[in-house]
């Protein structure tokens, strides 16, 4: 039986999660089922909580998705009663429920991916492209395995948060899956927990229910960092899903990598920050260049910053024309950096800069050609598609 939160009716802030039993505290009980039948709830066991202040708790569907590859979900989020309605846990719940019954919102792996997971040389394992990928194509579309909410590791006590995360992981149907995951090498020895050094090495931060969340993703996680990277992810708040797209053409033999880290920022910059978060000393190609090359690479990536903020100073100046002609300069720097994800925003930019300078036709060049760029690079995502869709009506206008 359990309460209106799919709470099972055992006294869940006094038990302890799993194998890890405290003396003074009972085990709570074992899953209850690991195919869910219950339409009301998503979740195939009861929740666990953490212990007499029970603010935080872990919800498992551990047979999610329904299809080949599923590698269930746990959710750490607070206790339904801990915060005030609606908890973040009954709108995930909403759209878990709905995600379950559409399975084409499900991410399935491919049944002949165009990449391979290999030894790298000094990054440990990463993806490395099998065939040509080409610009705009989606990689992979992965739901998330562990979603935890960010507050969780500081609101909880430490030695309760570890085993929920334990929990969380314990309960899905190939832990060692999760657990296999690379570790951060300033962690080993150090005493932190390999559940707890693989969610920090392995996670994102995302927004999930309009909290600031860790999502990890077990195939993702494969994917190393480089700050002049060959893919892009995509993360759906909805339906729990990241979506790895190329941000260029990918050739075969050639590593897909992504940005951990901010592009605005310079090397060193970039190095401090991926050494401070994560742990590690970059050595993708730009980081390894000729001194020379890097000081360029820097050298554009200020100039980007600094048009990027004077485009905003003369939009806010209503001075559109001189908007256009520096956001021209911008694009150019852009694209010297190779940090172009696709056309399709810059001339959306364009488009509408164009518009508000008065000059029609240049507006529905550029329209035009944000369209193509934009329906050759989403394959049906959201809110691309919102925009194609005001787009069109743009160049009807026009
Ligand atoms: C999310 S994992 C990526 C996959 C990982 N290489 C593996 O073997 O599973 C992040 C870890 O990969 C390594 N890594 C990722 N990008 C790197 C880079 N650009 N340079 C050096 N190491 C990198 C670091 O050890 C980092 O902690």
């Amino acid at each position: 039986a359990r309460d209106e939160h799919g709470f099972s009716s055992h006294a869940w802030n006094e038990c302890l999660p799993g194998p890890l039993v405290h003396p003074e505290h009972p085990a709570c009980p074992t899953a209850f089922s690991e195919d869910n039948n219950d339409p009301n709830t998503p979740w195939t066991h009861p929740p666990s909580c953490t212990g007499s202040d029970a603010n935080y708790c872990v919800f498992t569907n551990a047979a999610f998705p329904r299809t080949r590859g599923r590698h269930g979900i746990s959710i750490i989020s607070l206790h339904p009663n801990a915060t005030t309605s609606p908890s973040p846990i009954s709108s995930i719940e909403e759209s878990f429920l709905i995600s379950s019954s559409q399975h084409h919102h499900i991410a399935e792996p491919d049944s002949d991916p165009p990449y391979e997971v290999r030894d790298i040389h000094s990054k440990g394992k990463g993806l490395v492209a099998t065939r040509l990928i080409p610009r705009g194509s989606v990689l992979m579309v992965e739901h998330a395995a562990i979603v935890a909410d960010a507050l969780f590791p500081i609101s909880v006590r430490r030695d309760q948060g570890r085993l929920l995360l334990q929990e969380a992981i314990a309960r899905l149907p190939n832990p060692d899956e999760i657990l296999g995951l690379a570790t951060s090498s300033k962690n080993p020895n150090a005493g932190v927990p390999a559940a707890e050094d693989v969610l920090k090495t392995n996670s994102f931060t995302v927004t999930v229910a309009g909290r600031s969340h860790f999502a990890l993703f077990p195939r993702i996680a494969r994917i190393n960092h480089a700050c002049d990277p060959s893919a892009l992810t995509k993360f759906d708040g909805k339906t729990l899903t990241n979506t790895v797209l190329a941000f260029r053409d990918i050739k075969p033999g050639e590593e897909i990598s992504i940005s951990y880290a901010d592009f605005g920022l310079t090397s060193q910059e970039r190095q401090r920050t991926l050494l401070q978060k994560w742990g590690f000393k970059c050595t993708c190609s730009l980081c390894s260049a000729h001194p020379a090359e890097i000081a360029a690479s820097d050298a554009r990536r200020l100039e980007i910053k600094e048009l990027g903020e004077q485009v905003l100073q003369h939009v806010e100046k209503s001075d559109f024309s001189k908007a256009v002609e520096v956001n021209e300069k911008l694009w150019n720097a852009v694209s010297a950096e190779k940090l172009v994800s696709h056309m399709g925003d810059h001339f959306e930019v364009m488009a509408r800069l164009c518009l508000a300078a008065g000059d029609r036709k240049g507006a529905k060049e550029y329209a035009r050609r944000a369209l193509a760029e934009l329906n050759g690079f989403y394959h049906g995502a959201e809110a691309e598609w919102a925009s194609v869709g005001e787009l069109e009506e743009l160049v009807a206008k026009l």
